[in-house]
């Protein structure tokens, strides 16, 4: 992660938001992220990937805030309560990013891509467009995305209307799919106690 070294103009820099707000219902009401995977906390290995593709890093989360501050990256809650869902914890980090530039990861997506924001960049760029968003095959991964924070007021308006979900608001922006077919697997994603057991035996213990 690099401020002044980045090789990214002022302009292009990119704010990483590792959402980890929600309430692990799937895994019987868990902090997802915290739950150990391969020795470590599962969101440390999305952690370790993410790094290294932004400039400032940040952690949304809604519970046991010290456990997230060991990270040692600024953490922040939901500005609306309620667990409203991830758009609310984009919302939060779009007010609170440092850069015009915002991609957001799940915390329980362990093996995201290396090349996740370069691809998502170029294609936001090409497109000149507000979101780029990832998807493989007709699968979309919408909490995968890269957006301008300048849509922070757009997104504040829209969930103080009650707006919930996330392909809605993507229906109101000017949006540019991104196809990772050729890296399926990065996205999988682990909800119950079943996928993280599996998880880890694709994962030696300390491979964050
Ligand atoms: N900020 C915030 N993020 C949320 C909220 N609900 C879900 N998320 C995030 O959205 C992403 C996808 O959510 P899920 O995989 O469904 O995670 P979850 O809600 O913790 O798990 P389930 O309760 O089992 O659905 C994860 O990164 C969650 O942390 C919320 O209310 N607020
Ligand atoms: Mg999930």
């Amino acid at each position: 992660m690099s401020d002044s070294s980045s090789p990214r103009p002022a302009d292009c820099r990119i704010t990483g938001v590792l959402l980890a707000g929600g309430q692990g219902s799937r895994m019987g009401g868990v902090d997802k992220g915290l739950v150990e995977l391969a020795g470590q906390p599962m969101a440390a290995h999305a952690l370790a990937r993410l790094a290294p593709q932004v400039d400032e890093l940040i952690i949304n989360a809604n519970q046991n805030l010290a456990a997230w501050q060991a990270f040692g990256h600024p953490v922040f809650g939901d500005d609306i309560g309620g667990f409203a869902g991830p758009l609310a914890g984009l919302h939060a980090a779009l007010v609170r990013a440092r850069h015009p530039l915002v991609v957001t990861a799940p915390c329980d997506s362990p093996f995201l891509p290396a090349d996740l924001v370069e691809r998502l960049a170029t294609a936001l760029h090409a497109a000149d467009a507000q979101l780029a968003v990832a998807r493989t095959f007709d699968q979309p991964h919408p909490v995968f995305c890269l957006c301008r924070r300048d849509l922070a007021e757009h997104l504040g308006a829209f969930l103080a209307g009650g707006g919930r979900k996330i392909d809605r608001w993507y229906g109101s922006l000017k949006v540019v799919e991104v196809a990772f077919d050729d890296e399926e697997a990065a996205f999988r994603n682990i909800n119950t106690r079943d996928e993280l057991a599996e998880a880890a035996k694709d994962l030696p213990a300390g491979a964050a």
